[in-house]
This record gives structure tokens, C-alpha cells and sequence, in this order.
């Protein structure tokens, strides 16, 4: 069995150690490295695996996951290189690091190592994450085949070049926050309407989840289910306008640009 090394047991760290234990991955064959004491123990109590030093959780490891802030990406290279060295290349390396580009890896780990890119999303955790993958200079299609098969339980993984990791991000990877963001605001317009907050906050997270699954499942595209939402004349085409009017489109426009160049100046500021 693949043996899987996440260093850094943060948000995204969780996520793929919950998705992966969820997909029926054992415990043994994960191990985390987590600088913050309590979250450490917090991660050994809640999914019984071992967390350590991040040169100890490398070593003997087939995968090794960086899944740290970019800023703290050479830092972790700093003492991943020893490790990948005297394992003679039989590592590959996975970067989670948004904005971070492969060839920062490369020119601070020994000549030829692996790097695969991947950029992730937190429905990992259980299970429905969506991934986009990238390979970097030395990573082989086995590479590559590799991290899709340590991802593919754990939800949608597509192959892109690493041109468009930062679109990516602004998609997918940070997606799910618009998405939070959306059901609090419909939550609060429900109370604000007169409905328990309770009430509210069920009838709006079964609708997002039943909307979800029917772009999952149906051939129908998300334009033809909302007019199949929309009777003339009635609420629905009540409520499209205004939010056409608010300049809902202009603002995910805007706010997706903005996700992309902050991918872009993270790993700027990385190097
Ligand atoms: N959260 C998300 O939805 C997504 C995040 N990502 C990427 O994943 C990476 C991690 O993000 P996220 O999980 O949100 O961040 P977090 O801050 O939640 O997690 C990072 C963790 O790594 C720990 N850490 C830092 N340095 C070390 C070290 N030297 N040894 C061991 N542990 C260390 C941090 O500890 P401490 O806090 O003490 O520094 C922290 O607990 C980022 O690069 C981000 O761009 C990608 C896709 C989605
Ligand atoms: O907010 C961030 O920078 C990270 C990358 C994508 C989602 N979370």
C-alpha cells in the first residue's frame, strides 16, 4: 500500500486525511506533520494517526503531501531535501500550495525530483472534493496516474497545465466559500422574511444540496434548470431580475479575478 506523508494538519491537511480514512484508506499507512501542538494532538485523537516531525513523517514515505501556507513552502523544503535525497528520488512530491509554482520545488530539492501540483478543494473531507492536477518537470504520466489514484476516492480530479492552477483556485479551490457565503445570505433573507432560523437554515441547505445533485445527475445544463424554475411572470423571474440588476454575474467576475491574482502574487511571494 501507498504510504501518504500530509505535512501541515491545517484545513486542507484534514481534508484529505478525513476523505482518504472515509474512502477506507488505513490509518497506518497516513502520517501527518503539524507544528501546532494542540492541533497535533486535536488530528492523533480525532482520526488515530501518528503526527511528528516533518522529516520524520517523510521518511519511508512513497507520497510526501505539502499542504502548508505558501509562505511556509521553503521552509518545509528546507528540510524535505535531505530526506528526498537520501531516498535516491524514490519520492514524489504533492503540492497543495496555492500559487506556488513546480519549479520552486525543483530548484530547492535535489536534481530530478518529482513534483506534482494539485489544486484541491475542503469537500475532500467527505469525500466530493474537486482537484485539478498538474505535472511538474520531472513527474512521469506514472506520476501523475499516481496522485489521481490517491485522489480519485475522494472526489472529481482533472488534468490541467500549470498555466491555469490559478484559475483553478478561483474556481474550485476556493469555491466552496462562495458557495457558504450564499447559503448565509439566503438564511438570514429567510429570517429577515419572518421563517425560524432553524427552518431557514434547513429549507436552504436541502436546496443547494438538491440543486447540486441535479446538475450532478441530470444532462440538462445549469441555464435550462433554472428556467425550469422560473414560471412567467412568477417569483422566480421576480427574484432573477433583481439579483441580475445587484450585478450578481459582474461580481463573481470580479471576485474570481481577484482570487486568481492573489493565487499569482502568493507564489510570487513565495520564491
Ligand atoms: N483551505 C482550503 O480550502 C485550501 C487550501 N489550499 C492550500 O493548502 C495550504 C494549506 O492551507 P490551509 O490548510 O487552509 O492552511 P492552515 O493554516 O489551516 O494549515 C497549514 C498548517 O500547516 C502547519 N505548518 C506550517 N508550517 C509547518 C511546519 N514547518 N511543520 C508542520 N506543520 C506546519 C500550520 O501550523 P501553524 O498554524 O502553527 O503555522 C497549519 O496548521 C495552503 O498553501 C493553501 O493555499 C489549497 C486548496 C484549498
Ligand atoms: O484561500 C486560499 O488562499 C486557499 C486556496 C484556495 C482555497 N483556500
Amino acid at each position: 500500500m501507498t504510504r501518504i506523508a500530509v505535512i501541515g494538519g491545517g484545513r486542507i491537511g484534514e481534508a484529505l486525511i478525513s476523505g482518504l480514512l472515509g474512502a477506507g484508506r488505513p490509518a497506518k499507512d497516513l502520517v501527518v506533520a503539524e507544528k501546532f501542538e494542540e492541533r497535533a494532538r486535536e488530528l492523533t485523537e480525532r482520526f488515530g494517526i501518528r503526527v511528528t516531525s516533518t522529516a520524520d513523517a517523510a521518511e519511508g514515505a512513497d507520497i510526501i503531501v505539502v499542504a502548508v501556507k505558501p509562505g511556509d513552502v521553503p521552509a518545509i523544503l528546507d528540510d524535505l531535501a535531505p530526506v528526498v535525497e537520501e531516498s535516491d528520488l524514490d519520492q514524489l512530491l504533492v503540492s497543495m500550495a496555492a500559487g506556488v509554482p513546480t519549479t520552486l520545488f525543483e530548484a530547492r530539492l535535489p536534481a530530478g525530483t518529482p513534483i506534482v501540483r494539485v489544486m484541491p478543494n475542503t469537500p475532500m473531507l467527505v469525500g466530493q472534493g474537486a482537484s485539478a492536477v498538474t505535472a511538474g518537470r520531472h513527474a512521469t504520466a506514472e506520476h501523475l496516474a499516481a496522485v489521481e489514484a490517491m485522489l480519485s476516492p475522494v472526489g472529481l480530479v482533472v488534468k490541467v497545465g500549470e498555466a491555469q492552477l490559478d484559475a483553478v483556485t478561483a474556481v474550485s479551490g476556493s469555491g466552496p466559500a462562495y458557495f457558504f457565503l450564499v447559503v448565509e445570505a439566503m438564511v438570514d433573507a429567510g429570517v429577515a422574511l419572518g421563517l425560524p432560523r432553524t427552518v431557514a437554515t434547513e429549507l436552504t441547505v436541502q436546496t443547494i444540496v438538491g440543486s447540486a445533485a441535479m446538475l450532478a445527475d441530470s444532462d440538462e445544463s445549469a441555464t435550462e434548470l433554472r428556467a425550469a424554475v422560473t414560471s412567467p411572470g412568477g417569483t422566480t423571474a421576480a427574484a432573477v431580475g433583481q439579483l441580475e440588476r445587484g450585478g450578481v454575474r459582474a461580481a463573481l467576475l470580479d471576485a474570481l479575478t481577484a482570487a486568481r491574482d492573489r493565487s499569482v502574487q502568493l507564489g510570487a511571494g513565495s520564491q
